[in-house]
């Protein structure tokens, strides 16, 4: 109780953290965070406070996962950045805690956490509801997620081509050549998701970067960035004419200007697709809108932690 707490930095989570760990155990929890009649896993909306003076946010996500006595909290900073300045957009650090007596037993570097666990849920969005013959996957922004994105995304299925786009020409093009596969570089977002089936939005874009008459029907759109209530990637179009799933009602009611400023209705969370309790639609054009959870940060800090102590 009184041991200090350890540090492992980014150097030290990210190799002890997979995605075939990570996704089966973030199945798990999105599946027990969606039943209305579990308190196994308790987890509010994030608070986040204005950065004012640097145009960023500080996000604060607690988590708590009963059955295997989880207790966790990232703190996450995220900055509207000029892309010319190279600095990081998102800045995480993920505390465990022993939560029998609130003391923290190790805080992590929460960046590789952030990036993995993120893509997995989107990768997961798309077992369930990109059609079933997805031969194109478009990646809108290329930067850290769209890395994690590729990764698990061409790890886990196999696509005939995959496409990039981002504002600036040149960093579509450096992540283009610092991927190990084929990657073709479209220099207009619009030509980019022409006949895409599925179509990752990863921008720090506040108004929308894609458009429902540029996509084709039945794609699935995995849509990660705008992340703020008054923050746009997708327009109007999209969210009205798509079946939309989230990671969670009540954080997208608060948080997501894509579902606020359009209206949209929310037709499931990914979680009740999981425990069989709405229907994946896959046939119809779906827009899974992610906002980040800290259930999921609960469960890739704990694999990490378990991995770290199970090597000392
Ligand atoms: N849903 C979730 O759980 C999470 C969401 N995010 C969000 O995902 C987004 C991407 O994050 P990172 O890859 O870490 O950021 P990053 O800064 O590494 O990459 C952002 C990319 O977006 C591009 N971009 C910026 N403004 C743009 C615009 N107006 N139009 C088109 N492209 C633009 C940049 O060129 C860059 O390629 C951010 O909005 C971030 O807040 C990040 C972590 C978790
Ligand atoms: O869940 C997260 O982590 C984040 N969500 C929104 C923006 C930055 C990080």
């Amino acid at each position: 109780m009184t041991e200090q707490p350890v540090f492992l930095n980014n150097d030290v989570v990210a190799p002890l953290l997979s995605y075939d760990d990570l996704i089966p155990r973030l199945e798990e929890v999105l599946g027990k965070f969606s039943r209305s009649d579990s308190s196994d896993v308790v987890q509010p909306v994030r608070s986040v406070i204005p950065i004012q003076n640097h145009s960023g946010f500080l996000g604060m996500m607690p988590a708590y996962i009963a059955h295997e006595d989880t207790l966790c909290m990232k703190m996450v900073a995220f900055y509207r950045r000029e892309e010319s300045l190279n600095l990081p957009s998102t800045q995480a650090t993920v505390l465990l805690f022993n939560p029998e007596y609130g003391n923290v037993t190790v805080a992590m570097d929460g960046t590789d956490i952030t990036h993995k666990r993120t893509a997995a849920v989107s990768a997961i969005s798309a077992k369930l509801l990109m059609p079933a013959q997805s031969d194109v996957l478009c990646i809108l922004g290329c930067g850290h997620q769209a890395s994690s994105h590729y990764e698990i995304f061409t790890q886990l299925f196999s696509f005939k081509e995959v496409r990039v786009w981002s504002r600036r020409l040149e960093t579509a093009e450096r992540f283009a050549a610092g991927v190990p596969g084929p990657v073709k570089v479209f220099s207009s977002a619009k030509e980019a998701v022409h006949g895409a089936d599925i179509i990752v939005t990863v921008t720090n874009s506040s108004e929308p970067v894609l458009f429902g008459e540029w996509v084709k029907p039945g794609a699935h759109v995995a849509a990660v960035g705008a992340c703020r209530p008054d923050w746009r990637e997708l327009d109007d179009v999209l969210m009205r004419d798509a079946v939309i799933y989230v990671d969670s009602r009540d954080g997208a009611a608060v948080e997501s200007g894509d579902i606020i400023l359009s209206g949209a209705e929310v037709f499931a969370e990914l979680g009740e697709v999981l425990n069989g309790t709405r229907p994946a639609l896959r046939n119809k054009t779906t827009v899974f809108k992610s906002l980040g959870m800290g259930i999921q940060d609960a469960v890739a800090a704990k694999l990490v932690f378990d991995k770290w102590k199970s090597s000392q």
